[in-house]
């Protein structure tokens, strides 16, 4: 067995093979002319923890995006393939948009809390899907302020700004406002790159609980987070998914070279 240096957590033990919440299915995509995610297939466990690693520029983000279906905002971007959510593609156009904005929640790198107070940055997604009494709408802005481990530090001041938060709680905020939809996916993107070590080790904790509800995909450079959250990992190298398995497997005995040299250091 090869001396990684970092250890994954123990593999909880499988009682029985997670569904598979998403998959992709021969996935390329291009930024006009570049090519930037070739060919991939990819199966994402159900209520599992995926991490997306590899070297800066490899394609980790541009493949969570596609996920949300984010860059059919912007001209000459392009993909093709399937990316399958329960079975259905939503990369077909004909795929409703709300549709996949309430199942699947993304959390930026940067927290990015909107200009409004606490309980509004909540609030804010839940009533542009659904109509809620005003205590049905307080009870889902406590539910996921809760959930995202932030109720009781901002409890008491749900009037003040959400720019008023620490960088760490922002990043809670933001994810309470993702899971305040319910979604059944969420996308994080290097959730902790900007936060310090105690916010760090709160989102992860975080992950870890919210796995018991979401289907969980994190894009991150840090191995040492990789091997600590998540139970699935993905490495990918110049657009290319190099492998993909148990995390444990992964950190302990890659398969390919490249896998190795990267998660031991040796390049990236
Ligand atoms: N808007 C864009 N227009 C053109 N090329 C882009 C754009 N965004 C990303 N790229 C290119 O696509 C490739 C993949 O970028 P991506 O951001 O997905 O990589 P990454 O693995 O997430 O990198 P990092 O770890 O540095 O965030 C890179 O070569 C990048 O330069």
């Amino acid at each position: 067995m090869t001396d990684l240096h970092i250890a994954a957590k123990p593999a909880a033990p499988e009682v029985a093979t997670p569904a598979i919440k998403i998959a992709a299915r021969g996935l390329n995509f291009w930024y006009d002319k570049f090519h930037a995610v070739r060919n991939i297939d990819l199966d994402i466990p159900e209520k599992r923890v995926t991490a997306l690693i590899g070297p800066s520029g490899c394609g980790k983000s541009t493949l969570l995006r596609v996920f949300n279906r984010i860059y059919a905002l912007y001209p000459k971007l392009r993909a093709e393939g399937e990316v399958l959510l329960d079975g259905e593609n939503i990369l077909d156009p004909r795929y409703p948009i709300n549709r996949l904005r309430s199942k699947v929640g993304m959390v930026f790198q940067k927290p990015v809390p909107f200009p409004m107070t606490i309980y509004e940055n909540v609030a804010y997604g839940i009533r542009h899907h659904e109509r809620l009494s005003r205590s049905q709408l307080d009870e889902r802005v406590e539910q996921a302020l809760r959930q995202a481990a932030l109720w009781d530090e901002v409890k008491d001041k749900l009037k003040a700004s959400g720019l008023s938060l620490s960088g760490g709680q922002q990043q809670r905020l933001c994810i309470a406002r993702a899971i305040a939809l319910r979604p059944e996916v969420l996308l994080l993107d290097e959730p902790t790159s900007a936060l310090d070590p105690i916010s760090t080790g709160r989102i992860e904790q975080l992950v870890e609980e919210l796995k018991q509800e979401f289907t969980i995909m994190i894009v991150t450079h840090n191995m040492q987070q990789a091997a600590r959250v998540s139970d699935y990992t993905a490495f990918m190298y110049m657009g290319d998914l190099v492998e993909y398995g148990p995390t444990t497997q992964i950190f302990s005995t890659p398969a390919k070279q490249q896998t190795e040299d990267y998660i031991t250091g040796r390049f990236g």
